[in-house]
């Protein structure tokens, strides 16, 4: 699996890329050339690629892939309309089930991280070969190292390379940095991780070598506890699933425990001692669950015990639940699953080339921890909008964070910098992530309203100013990236709107 599961075949390239008409909205500004990409790949394992191909679809809102006979196509969508401003609609919450697939897709997504990857390939070759700049109008804004005589939006020339592997991406790059603020664990590396062109798409296909979730070592009870909703909701969903085989770790422990107490029992009946010392417990382990539900429960108390002491389950301190595999593991059929990277605190600033619906983004990710703050503002002469995430399932994470908006400000105390460097920060557009909706709704405190976020961070208070800054909030869930790409194309606008007011 992974960037090794396509390959993308130069020689058979057949057809050229095609062009369609830019979307324009009703001023008839473009605000999104789309296009699409051909070329042909040569696929291992061809029964992968129809998942693969919807999966990519699904997980990146910005691309539609297709395949026909071995030729896969690209299509980027058009941007749908929105309006900058908070207090809009929150994005409708997409199904369980429908969160579940996007998560177990991953799986097949290595081969759109290879295609993504192409893309930011391509625009680095752009930037090499003096590329140009398309901003949202089709201006060519920042084209000063480019060739100032093309031209924007569909009649653009394809860079050299591009044409020698018939693989022809347009991406919107937006110049300028997105500084990611916020407090520690209010989730911006695993925001800008799962936005980034370079994440890795890891398959838990073989053992264990750094940190990781792993659904299968869990024990009975013990997945109740954890905080993390990906295993919860992976394991729940594909209980359901009718289309999934799936046996319950729990179903096949309980199995392969009861194999060996047989199996024991048998060594046993050979030897009468020992068979009288036998403990109660492990005879009674069920291996159906048919029986009445009293029955079951006292078995698997009783199962429990018997494993937590034959387990050998140790916690990462930088995950909620890393559990080694128990001594039985080696017997066991392995699930396999998915498995996304669990980010450790950050301890200094980060730069990551992102893509949102067709826009490339440089994102700077910085620390949370107190002790690094600082590096929030020495940032914030060289970006172009502040996005601040919040987690929003921890009420008193959120006054912590209001305080930081304080300081942010320059109000009452905040940030100060030279005047004329002042006057640039208080033109910045500030968006306000609310993560982890999923567990806001969860959670006792948590806010998932998106006014009533606004309320509680003062944002009106502390961001409105006489520059006229324009500030939003938007409630998101990192985890299957619900709400975000709305989001950051507000910031996209915004930022739009500030450089042509500067110049
Ligand atoms: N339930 C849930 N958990 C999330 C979500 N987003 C992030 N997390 C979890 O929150 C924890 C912290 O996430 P990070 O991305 O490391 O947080 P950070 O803001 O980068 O923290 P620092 O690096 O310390 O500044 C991780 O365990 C994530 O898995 C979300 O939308 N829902």
């Amino acid at each position: 699996m992974g960037s090794g599961a396509s390959k993308f075949d130069a020689a058979e390239s057949a057809d050229p890329p095609s062009y369609r008409e830019s979307v324009r909205d009703s001023s008839g500004r473009s605000i999104s050339p789309e296009h699409s990409i051909s070329g042909r790949f040569t696929v291992p394992n061809p029964s992968l690629t129809s998942t693969s191909l919807h999966e990519a679809s699904r997980r990146f809102p910005a691309i539609t892939v297709t395949s026909a006979e071995g030729k896969i196509t690209i299509t980027h969508k058009p941007l749908p309309t929105f309006k900058p401003g908070y207090g809009s609609k929150p994005p409708a919450f997409q199904s369980a089930s429908n969160r579940a697939k996007t998560i177990m897709g991953e799986k097949a997504l290595g081969l759109s991280a290879s295609l993504l990857n192409r893309d930011k390939g391509f625009l680095a070759q752009q930037r090499e070969g003096g590329g140009e700049r398309i901003s949202p109008d089709g201006s060519r804004e920042y084209g000063s190292d480019g060739d100032s005589n093309r031209s924007g939006g569909s009649e653009r020339a394809e860079s050299p390379s591009a044409q020698k592997d018939g693989f022809n991406a347009e991406v919107t790059e937006v110049k300028g940095k997105f500084l990611f603020v916020g407090l520690s664990n209010a989730g911006k590396t695993t925001l800008i991780e799962l936005m980034s062109t370079s994440r890795k798409f890891q398959v838990h296909e073989t053992p264990s070598k750094g940190i990781e979730r792993n659904i299968d070592f869990m024990l009975p009870g013990e997945r109740d506890k954890v905080h993390d909703p990906i295993s919860v909701m992976m394991s729940t969903e594909m209980k359901k699933s009718p289309s999934r085989k799936f046996v319950s770790p729990e179903k096949s422990l309980k199995k392969k425990l009861f194999e060996e107490t047989q199996e024991q029992d048998k060594d046993k009946d050979g030897d009468g001692e020992e068979k009288k010392e036998e403990p109660q417990a492990q005879a009674q382990i069920p291996d159906n669950t048919n029986q009445d539900t009293a029955t079951t429960k006292n078995q698997d108390k009783a199962l429990e015990e018997t494993l937590s002491q034959q387990s050998n389950t140790t916690t990462h301190p930088d995950i909620n639940l890393l559990s080694t595999p128990p001594p039985l593991s080696r017997t066991l059929e392995r699930q396999t699953a998915v498995v996304l990277p669990l980010p450790p605190p950050s301890t200094h600033t980060t730069t990551h080339q992102c893509i949102i619906r067709g826009h490339a983004f440089t994102a700077m990710d910085t620390p949370g921890r107190p002790a690094f703050r600082h590096t929030w503002y020495e940032n914030l002469n060289a970006v172009c909008c502040i996005i601040m995430v919040v987690d929003c399932s921890d009420w008193s994470s959120l006054v912590l964070a209001a305080e930081q908006i304080r300081r942010l400000s320059g109000k009452e105390g905040g940030f100060k910098v030279d005047k004329d460097k002042q006057n640039a920060i208080d033109r910045l557009p500030v968006l306000v992530l609310g993560n982890k909706r999923d567990l806001a709704m969860k959670t006792e405190g948590g806010i998932y309203d998106e006014r009533k976020l606004a309320e509680v961070l003062q944002m009106e208070k502390w961001l409105r100013n006489e520059h006229g800054r324009m500030w939003t909030v938007r409630v998101v869930c990192a985890m299957d990236m619900e709400g975000v790409a709305d989001s950051l194309l507000w910031g996209i606008e915004e930022r739009w709107k500030v450089s042509k007011g500067a110049s």
